[in-house]
Formats: C-alpha cells, structure tokens, sequence
C-alpha cells in the first residue's frame, strides 16, 4: 500500500469544546487533546466552527493553526461570516456543512443542488486561497453530481443514518445505508472526486466503511472523545486506528 492509499484518520476534537464550555473555563483544553491526537497518530485534526459557538471558539481556530503539525479540516456553515475566517486562516481543507441553530448535531448533509450557484461562488475564493475544499453531504447521486459540478475537490458522506440505525438495532436499516455509501463511494470516485467519511462512527461501525477502496479518509471525533474518558485518549485514537487498517488489509 503506497502512502497516498493510506486511510486516513481525522480526529474531530470539537467535543473537548463542549465539556470545557459547559463550565465556561479553560479546561479540557481542545489544543492539548490534538496535541495527544497527533502523537497518538491522528493524519489530520478536525473542528467545526459553529455559528453560535457552541463548541470551538475562534481563539480554539487560531491556536489550531498555530500549532498543528499535521492538516486542519476546517468545518464550517456557508455563511459571509465563516468565508472571512477561512480565508484569513486558509486551513489546508475546508468542509462545508449544513448548521441548523436547534439542532443537537448536523443532523444531514448539504443541500448543494438547490443551492448550485451561490456556492459554487461561495467556494471559489476558498480555493484560490490554497484550501482544499470538502462538501458534507448525504450518500445521494444528485447531491455528489452538484458538488463536482461546482468545484469540490472532496465530499464528505454524512455516515450519520447508518450509525443510528445500527445503534438502534435496525440492521437491516443500516444495511441499506451502508450500500448507499459503498456505491456513492464508487460514483464520486469515479468522477475523480476525493471520498471523505464521517459522523458517528464508532468501534462498532467503522470497518465496513473504512474496507471501501475509494474512501481516502474518516473523520471521527464524537465517540473517541466519549471513549476516551475511560481509555485515555491516545489509547482510543489508536484502537480506532487498529480497527482501520484491519478492515483495509
Ligand atoms: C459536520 C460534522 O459531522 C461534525 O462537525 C460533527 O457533527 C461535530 O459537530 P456537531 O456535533 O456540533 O455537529
Ligand atoms: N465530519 C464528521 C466529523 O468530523 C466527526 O463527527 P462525529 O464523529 O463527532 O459525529
């Protein structure tokens, strides 16, 4: 397996946020657990800039970029606000995301084939500033031909469904998620597309995900960060690492 076949492993930390915010101090500290991420072999950190900032903060951005040695995933809404930061902090990668205020969590992938024009404008100056730009969306053809169609290098398929379903005990629902996945996984590649992977994946869930062949990278952050408090968080990075490269042999 060459190096650019590796799966990589990007390692949400948004929720270190969440727990450090709930007291409004400084600890845990979101900077410190990427430190660890990396060390513990993470390819690449990712944190999703909220609108309402409910989890990382801009000073969190700043830091990241400071001090990251390897490659932010900056996720972020389509809005003039977060297009600013992105542009002044030109993150290697930036995901575009749906955000609804009374959401728990992103809750669904991207409506790009209502939205055609304005994001294709929107994302354009991204890309000219050097950052690679991702779009989440649900595993649906429509949905992946928009985003080639407006200049994504990446997509994201929001893994979401599938991760419910199984947690919920409707396999055979997860199943049908998981296919949806595999050949969206197959035609995006096909359009020469770089195949991204993510949200609530788990021990449990990951490796039929990480065995398609065209999926360059997972990220992952909402369950290691759960697991982490009883594992440590280098042991629960590294668990999930085993856990991919076992499923891609
Ligand atoms: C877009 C996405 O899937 C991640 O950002 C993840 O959802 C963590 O952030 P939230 O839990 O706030 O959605
Ligand atoms: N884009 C998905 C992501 O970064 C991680 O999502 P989750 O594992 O925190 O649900």
């Amino acid at each position: 397996m060459s190096a650019s076949d590796k799966l990589r492993l990007g390692v949400n930390i948004d929720h270190v946020a969440t727990v450090r915010n709930a007291r409004g101090g400084d600890y845990p500290d979101p900077l410190r657990a990427a430190k660890l991420a990396e060390e513990a072999g993470a390819d690449g950190i990712t944190a999703h800039l909220r609108e309402d900032r409910r989890h990382i903060s801009d000073a969190d951005i700043e830091g990241l970029i400071d001090m990251l040695t390897v490659p932010l995933n900056f996720e972020m809404a389509a809005t003039e606000e977060m297009q600013q930061i992105a542009l002044r902090h030109k993150p290697h990668a930036v995901c575009i995301v749906p955000e609804k205020r009374e959401e728990k969590t992103t809750e669904g992938g991207l409506e790009v084939a209502r939205e055609e024009n304005r994001l294709a404008h929107f994302i354009a100056p991204l890309r000219e500033a050097g950052s690679r730009v991702s779009i989440f969306i649900a595993a649906d053809q429509r949905q992946i031909d928009a985003a080639h169609r407006i200049g994504a290098q990446v997509i994201e398929l929001h893994s979401g469904a599938y991760c419910d379903a199984y947690a919920e005990g409707r396999f055979n629902e997860a199943d049908i998620e998981l296919e949806k996945m595999r050949e969206m996984s197959a035609y995006a590649h096909s359009l020469g597309l770089e195949v991204h992977v993510g949200h609530g994946l788990t021990y449990d869930t990951v490796s039929p995900v990480a065995a398609f062949p065209e999926v360059r990278e997972l990220n992952i952050g909402h369950f290691l960060i759960g697991e982490a408090i009883f594992l440590g968080l280098k042991p629960a990075i590294r668990e999930m690492r085993r856990l991919m490269d076992e499923a891609r042999a």
